[in-house]
């Protein structure tokens, strides 16, 4: 069971993380300017996650009906700390969002590669996390990809962008990386030390206080930027027309959702190390993606790029493996399942 939700949340993950980036662009390139609005439609979307709540609930009351069973799990201590997290994805959000008016999905997917390396770095601080060959390996190669694609990106700034906004986006970007690559540990630590027992269903709770959290956040933002009353003339004006304007808008908000709840699914599952791996992996796919649906250009060093980070996830999964063989005779199987979240429970 914990495997087969470890493959959802990576599937619900690869359907956010390369559609987000892409709808995102899709906005910027045909005439959308609202940075604060883009950042505000990468959580806007929360109310969605109320829904799967709702029917944890029901099948927790039909399991076990019982006076005490609440709609909301969440407990004080944990509802601070989602909400802390939430204002700093809040703050990503933005300057991420920032990175993709700038640049090419491409190139920020290749300097989002980079976040591997953060996460990896302020897992070992904040969790201790304990690194083998292989995930060090992988580690490694995935970032390799990355460098290589870099080796090709000065050719890439749009026509239409100076020098300095171009370079602006590029250290945007790269702050976006390291704050989420914090993040991604953090939400690991929030996790153990919740004080209460991690459920799926509780996880889907984090998510919607952490969504609530950063929307107020880019919700100030875009009062104070006068977002809200442009929207109307945005959306008259946009290349595609009103119609699509809107549709782009909610789509995103939805696939965004897939994006975050991937995210902390997965490292419910397994762990923040693995999350970022995931996301590493997923990169040249949303690459290739905009090559082909926006004609940005393929140079053989993304080719080089998507075979290291093939490799990369390959070592990886080879070491998890061959790590659970050894550990299956000694260990029970919800642990071997779970090695680094001592209290999660697979229930919703
Ligand atoms: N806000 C964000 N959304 C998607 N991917 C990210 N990587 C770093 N920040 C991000």
């Amino acid at each position: 069971m914990g495997k087969l939700l470890l493959v959802i949340n990576c599937f619900i993950l690869a359907i956010g993380h390369c559609g987000g980036p892409l709808m995102m662009r899709l906005y910027f390139i045909h005439g959308g300017k609202r940075v604060w609005f883009s950042s505000w439609l990468e959580t806007g979307g929360w109310p969605i996650i109320l829904f799967p709540i709702a029917c944890a609930y029901l099948h927790r009351s039909r399991i076990q009906p019982s006076a005490e069973n609440k709609l909301f799990l969440m407990k004080p201590r944990l509802f601070i700390a989602a909400a802390v997290i939430g204002i700093l994805t809040g703050v990503d959000d933005y300057i991420y969002a920032y990175g993709v008016a700038r640049l090419p999905v491409s190139t920020v997917a290749l300097i989002i590669a980079s976040q591997l390396v953060f996460t990896a770095v302020f897992a070992f601080v904040l969790v201790k996390q304990k690194f083998t060959s292989y995930s060090i390996n992988a580690v490694f190669l995935l970032t390799m990809g990355a460098g290589v694609l870099g080796l090709n990106t000065s050719s890439d700034r749009p026509k239409n962008e100076s020098y300095r906004e171009y370079i602006l986006g590029f250290v945007m970007t790269v702050g976006a990386a390291a704050l989420y690559g914090f993040i991604l540990p953090l939400v690991e630590l929030t996790y153990r030390k919740a004080k209460q027992e991690i459920s799926y269903g509780l996880v889907l709770e984090i998510q919607a206080v952490m969504c609530l959290f950063a929307t107020a956040f880019s919700t100030i933002g875009m009062l104070v930027n006068n977002d809200f009353k442009v929207i109307p003339k945005e959306a008259r004006e946009f290349v595609l027309g009103e119609t699509k304007y809107y549709t782009i808008a909610i789509m995103s908000a939805i696939v965004w959702q897939c994006f975050y709840l991937g995210v902390i699914g997965i490292i419910f599952c397994s762990s923040s190390l693995v999350s970022g791996i995931v996301i590493a992996v997923l990169l040249p796919v949303t690459e290739i993606l905009a090559v082909i649906f926006y004609k940005e250009s393929f140079h053989a060093e993304k080719g080089v790029a998507l075979a290291l980070s093939l490799w990369g996830f390959l070592s990886y999964f080879c070491g998890e493996i061959k790590q659970s063989k050894i550990n299956k005779p000694a260990l029970h199987l919800l642990q071997s399942e779970m090695p680094s979240v001592p209290n999660c429970q697979i229930s919703v």
